[in-house]
């Protein structure tokens, strides 16, 4: 069975494969002083708790923040007994190689969303990912990732509201009944909701302008689902992208006969 890791900035999710479908989906927050043995210990715990018998046989990881890799790594030697596929190290081979300004690092992330959204999707297409941060991933016609947008994520912009202005309080996202709104929370729930909103129309007509071809706009992320009620920016919205992307990735390498 497939460990599959994904670290963002704000969270980690563990799931696994069983060779048919994804068992158990497991969040931790991403910290890199987290240990292999805590990892180790959180998760066999509430693999216990589900009463799932688990083989696992091999792991693979994207992570956004560099540092928590060590222990990661650690975790899947010492108590897997297996070396891990990182995405983007140079020993893990992707699919389609990215199409951007050389030296640059692309997110993991971002490339495992985009191969996950090929497989289902076809070609053309902008994945939106409402994460830590906002991104656009653009995905030409061989499915290759070909250059996006990176915008502050939701929950971070709410935060920098709060820390830089003295009156305002911390707030919960949600969609607001009017947008004109009429005390200090309503203000703020409306000039991030619909200014979010604002942003993925902007941005994607924008995309399909400069490309002049339709796209089709594939959202994933948790709050995803908030920003499609009823505003049709989105074909699909898929919660499993990124662990489907990684399953993918870890099929590929082992077709090239790669660990
Ligand atoms: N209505 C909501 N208001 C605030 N946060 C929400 C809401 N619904 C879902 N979330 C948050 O969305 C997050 C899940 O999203 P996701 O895993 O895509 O991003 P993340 O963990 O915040 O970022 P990253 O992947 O960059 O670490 C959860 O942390 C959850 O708290
Ligand atoms: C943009 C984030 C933070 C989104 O998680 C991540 O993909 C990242 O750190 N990217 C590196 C820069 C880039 O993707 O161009
Ligand atoms: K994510």
């Amino acid at each position: 069975m497939l460990l599959c890791i994904d670290t963002g900035n704000t969270n980690t999710v563990f799931s696994v494969w069983d060779g048919e479908k994804f068992v158990g989906l497991w969040r931790i927050s991403t910290d890199h002083r987290r240990t292999a043995d805590e990892y180790f210990v959180w998760l066999s715990t509430l693999i216990t708790l589900q009463k799932l018998e688990l083989n696992i046989d091999a792991c693979i990881i994207s992570s956004t923040a560099p540092r928590v890799v060590f222990n990661l790594r650690v975790l899947c030697n010492r108590y897997f007994d297996t070396r891990p596929l990182v995405v983007g190290k140079p020993d893990c081979l992707l699919p389609v190689a990215p199409r951007v300004d050389f030296g640059t690092v692309v997110g993991p992330d971002r490339l495992v969303n985009t191969l996950g959204a090929f497989d289902r999707h076809g070609s053309d297409l902008i994945v939106v990912d409402f994460g830590t941060a906002t991104t656009f991933d653009v995905v030409d016609t061989d499915g290759a990732y070909v250059g996006g947008v990176i915008a502050p994520g939701v929950n971070l912009s709410l935060e920098a509201l709060h820390m830089g202005a003295a009156s305002l309080p911390h707030v919960d996202v949600t969609m607001p009944a009017k947008v004109i709104g009429t005390n200090t929370v309503a203000c703020i729930q409306s000039g991030i909701f619909w200014g979010y909103i604002g942003l993925v129309q902007g941005v994607v007509d924008k995309i399909r302008e400069e490309r002049e071809r339709p796209m089709k706009v594939i959202a994933t992320g948790g709050l995803a689902p908030l920003f499609d009620q009823g505003f049709d920016l989105f074909d699909a919205i898929e919660d499993d992208l990124t662990m489907h992307g990684l399953r993918l990735i870890h099929d590929y390498n082992k077709e090239m006969g790669n660990g």
